[in-house]
């Protein structure tokens, strides 16, 4: 790694808004360098997760070192693929903190869409250069032209800068590498200093621990060395480091201005804080500033489907939030499904996406019950404000065709099917992309489920006054259809204080198992009825109401993906 002085590196980053093309050209990015051979297998490649593979979509932020020769130079090209939907953003500010430059692809029939002017100005207010690449120019309705257009009258970057390539093709991809050289300019690093590393990502492999990705601000890191982390204060000692090419390998030092991995007998993931600052022993350093934490903005309960599995469970979502720190977690319980967490997400995708890895890297099966918004509840009971509904900020004609509209909404309408309603009104022409606001003033209400009178804990939610008739109404139908007959008649009712707002009945029954048992054997009663009695087993009692414990899932479920 001695061999690439610090005019010699480039770090960037590729961006853009979902599907327009970031992994397709670091495919073709990989090749060009000779990183991987060309094969027509190369898709995606730096989608490593399963999860990716399966959706055909980034979630993970990538790192690959590419060794390039260009006029008789030899170049170190550290690229990090980013996710492109909004859901992941976190993942695209946090490496943007290890580069100079980004790539920022547009596809040149789609245009400029909601993702691209947010990662352009993640670009921006980090100061970095950015070049613009118009991308599946083979396409029969792209537009080149009408997207430079957009390029320069929105970012004010001038038409001649963009690149207009096919990645898929690999047409004019070179320009594209060229362009990492000349126009993004080396990291400004001192390696005569003590070292100074920003841990930016961290995974954890069951047999090494845990391997943190780090960017080097200052300095030398070298198998052996002893480390301090600034966060825990904890000393290890070096026992790998390398790159990442894409995958790793060690090469027992990394300099300033390069990215790579590191692996220090870390073994609990607590220990590993990604945006910690990682110094030599007994040189201390000044900490670099780290990340602003994620702000989750969907949460939802989860909790083990058989609770012998909490502590498999606990540990799965301590490794897999090592992997992904925008996920917040805290303990929680309830009734039916007995101990859990609290998780919050940066949105619905992400949640699904989280629960998704569960289940395939660490072969968890857990409940996901309803996803709801925090509220920040004045307890009075007469002051009450009209709830606000969506009220437009602003309004930007991007071109003739396109136009940019700001809206506050309340949190609670757009997390659930807003997005897709979006999507369909306007043929997937529209896309969409928000930031927190802050906390409003509203007319909530908190709904009760009541079984023959008695609360059902896990059911309470926070609902919007007008909307709590007609989501109480839902959920007591469902109920109904998920509660077995019982000897006696079953009220299941959704109240708001004292206020019954919707009532259904399941009417009294006993299920008679031996009623096709005429006569015959005495051993297939019993079998019938002893399976009857395992089935009480599994049900949870409501004051006199035995419940199911599959009722308060199909019911949760249902609520989540309504
Ligand atoms: N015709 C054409 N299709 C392309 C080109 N580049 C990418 N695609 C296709 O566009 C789709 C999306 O490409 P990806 O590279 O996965 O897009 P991405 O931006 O990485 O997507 P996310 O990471 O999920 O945000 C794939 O079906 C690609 O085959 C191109 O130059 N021309």
């Amino acid at each position: 790694m001695s061999r690439f002085p610090v005019e010699n590196i480039r770090n960037f980053s590729i961006v853009a808004h979902v599907d327009h093309g970031k992994s397709t050209l670091a495919d073709r990015l990989l090749e060009l360098t000779g990183t991987i051979d060309k094969t027509k297998n190369n898709k995606q490649v730096l989608d490593k997760l399963q999860v990716e593979r399966e959706r055909g979509i980034t979630v993970k932020a990538q790192t690959a070192s590419l060794f390039h020769n260009c006029e008789g130079k030899q170049y170190l090209l550290n690229l990090i693929d980013t996710p492109g939907h909004v859901d992941f953003s976190y993942e695209v500010s946090r490496s943007l903190s290890a580069c100079q430059g980004v790539l920022l692809v547009v596809d040149a029939n789609e245009g400029i869409q909601a993702q691209t002017v947010a990662n352009f100005f993640l670009a921006f207010e980090a100061q970095l250069s950015v070049i613009p690449v118009i991308n599946k120019i083979d396409l029969k309705n792209a537009d080149p032209e009408r997207v430079e257009n957009q390029i320069e009258k929105v970012f004010d970057i001038p038409s001649d800068e963009c690149i207009k390539i096919s990645a898929k093709l690999g047409t004019n991809v070179e320009s594209v590498l060229q362009a990492v050289i000349e126009r993004i300019p080396p990291p400004k690093v001192h390696r005569k200093n003590p070292l100074r590393a920003l841990v930016f990502d961290s995974t954890f492999d069951q047999y090494r621990g845990v391997i943190a990705n780090v960017a080097l601000f200052d300095g030398v890191v070298s198998k052996g060395d002893k480390i301090v982390s600034a966060h825990t204060q904890k000393t290890y000692e070096v026992n790998e480091v390398g790159v990442l090419n894409p995958n790793e390998q060690p090469t027992h030092k990394l300099y300033a201005g390069q990215v790579g991995y590191l692996i220090a007998g870390m073994k609990n993931v607590t220990e590993a804080q990604i945006g910690d600052t990682l110094y030599l022993h007994k040189q201390p350093v000044e900490p670099l500033p780290g990340f602003k934490s994620a702000k989750p903005m969907v949460f939802a309960g989860m909790y083990p489907v058989d609770q012998s599995e909490y502590n498999n469970l606990k540990s799965a979502i301590e490794k897999l939030t090592l992997n992904d720190s925008s996920v917040t977690v805290h303990r929680d319980s309830s009734l039916a499904l007995g101990a859990g967490w609290r998780l919050g997400f940066l949105g619905l995708l992400h949640m699904e996406v989280f629960n998704q890895r569960l289940e395939l890297e660490y072969n968890a099966s857990v409940i996901l019950t309803t996803p709801t918004v925090p509220y920040k509840a004045v307890l009075s009971s007469s002051k009450l404000i009209k709830a606000r509904r969506a009220v437009q900020k602003n309004m930007i004609f991007i071109d003739q065709n396109r136009v940019m509209l700001k809206y506050l909404f309340p949190l609670n309408e757009i997390v659930v099917d807003f997005y897709d309603s979006l999507k369909s009104l306007s043929s997937g022409y529209a896309s969409f992309d928000y930031e927190d606001a802050g906390y409003q003033t509203a007319e909530l209400v908190k709904m009760d489920i009541l079984l023959n009178g008695n609360n059902v804990e896990e059911l309470v939610t926070v609902v919007h006054k007008d909307k709590a008739h007609s989501i109480g109404k839902a959920i007591c139908e469902r109920l109904k259809d998920s509660l077995p007959r019982q000897l006696f008649e079953i009220a299941i009712q959704a109240a708001i204080g004292s206020k019954i707002i919707a009532r259904e009945t399941v009417k009294a029954y006993r299920k008679n198992v031996l009623a096709k048992c005429y006569g015959g054997d005495i051993t297939r009663k019993m079998k019938l009825l002893k399976r009857q009695a395992e089935g009480k087993k599994k049900l949870r009692k409501i004051g006199n109401v035995e419940v199911p414990k599959d009722a308060f899932i199909k019911v949760l479920k249902t609520q989540s993906s309504k």
